[in-house]
């Protein structure tokens, strides 16, 4: 198997590190900039939720983090490494170190390959010294699909032959293909029903905790982060006004932003508000369970 976990310089370093990021779209007069002197870490095994608004730059800081984005200022490191100096093999190595689930699994994923075809895919982007054989690629993919919670025959069916959740757990099996060490999560459950949505924010953090890998959770709901992540990072325009432990964050926010942001956390139905109350008890539910096996 190729990208097992490598070894960090130094005990404790971060395996993410973002500081003073800003990041501009546009050019010339029509320049902006929506990303403004943002900073955090992220250490192994430990998951960041980024949240905010609709347009606050959540998803611009999680292509940034990708290489996917280029940066105006600032840097970003990975394993302690300029993402900006890095040659194109360089680049190439730790990105199949850095994946990505998005939030639509019905635009990831190609309508026209098998899953098998899908999940094989990201393997021939890897360095020809790392390549996995066709064997190694087809167990690879069994024990993931079988990881998600999916059977093997499920490499043979194509995407339109899964509900929505079921492509998701295809999508998060693709993003392990490459055994990454941080996984850049973008609102991976805001297009599922919520009873869904508990049971893929349940496989995400088990995957998490079993694998040991590092998340960047971006979500506009504290409620859903609050569940997944360690730390939270509350974005506005562009800018981070609070930072600190979920729990705390969620209980007791600092900034008045944040307050806004979970007071006002747009339930503006009580169908919304009904649907948030039962994917709450379904996450505590499952949490639950889990603690007694
Ligand atoms: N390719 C682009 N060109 C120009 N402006 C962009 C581009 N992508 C995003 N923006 C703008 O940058 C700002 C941040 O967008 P971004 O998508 O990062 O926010 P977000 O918090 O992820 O929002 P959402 O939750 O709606 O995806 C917004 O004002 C958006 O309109």
């Amino acid at each position: 198997m190729t990208g097992e976990v490598g070894e960090l310089r130094e005990p404790g370093e971060p395996l993410l590190r973002v500081r003073d990021l800003a990041v501009d779209y546009g050019t010339g007069r029509r320049r902006t900039r929506v990303v403004h002197g943002v900073g955090f870490d992220i250490a192994p095994g430990r998951t960041l939720g980024l949240v905010g608004e609709s347009g606050s730059g959540k998803s611009t800081i999680g292509g940034a983090v990708l290489g996917l984005v280029p940066v105006a200022g600032g840097s970003v490191e990975f394993e302690g490494r300029d993402l900006a100096t890095l040659s194109r093999p360089e680049r190439r190595a730790l990105g199949a170190r850095r994946q990505v689930v998005f939030q639509d699994p019905y635009s990831s994923l190609d309508p026209t390959l098998t899953i098998g075809a899908s999940l094989a895919e990201p393997c021939a982007t890897l360095p020809a010294a790392e390549r996995m054989t066709r064997a190694q690629v087809r167990d690879r993919t069994a024990a993931l699909l079988q990881r998600v919670g999916l059977g093997p025959d499920a490499a043979l069916r194509y995407p339109a032959q899964f509900s929505g959740g079921q492509r998701q757990r295809i999508a998060i099996a693709r993003a392990l293909m490459l055994s990454p060490r941080l996984v850049v999560c973008d609102e991976p459950v805001s297009a599922l029903d919520l009873s869904v949505q508990a049971e893929v924010l349940n496989l995400l953090t088990e995957v998490q905790r079993d694998l040991g890998l590092s998340l960047l959770f971006i979500s506009h709901d504290l409620s859903v982060v609050r569940h997944v992540a360690h730390e939270v990072a509350v974005l506005r325009a562009g800018r981070i006004v609070e930072h600190g432990p979920a729990q705390r964050v969620h209980e007791d926010p600092q900034d008045p932003y944040t307050r806004a942001l979970l007071a006002a956390a747009p339930v503006p139905d009580p169908d919304e508000q009904q649907r948030r109350r039962e994917l709450r008890r379904a996450l505590a539910e499952q949490q639950l369970a889990e603690r007694k096996d």
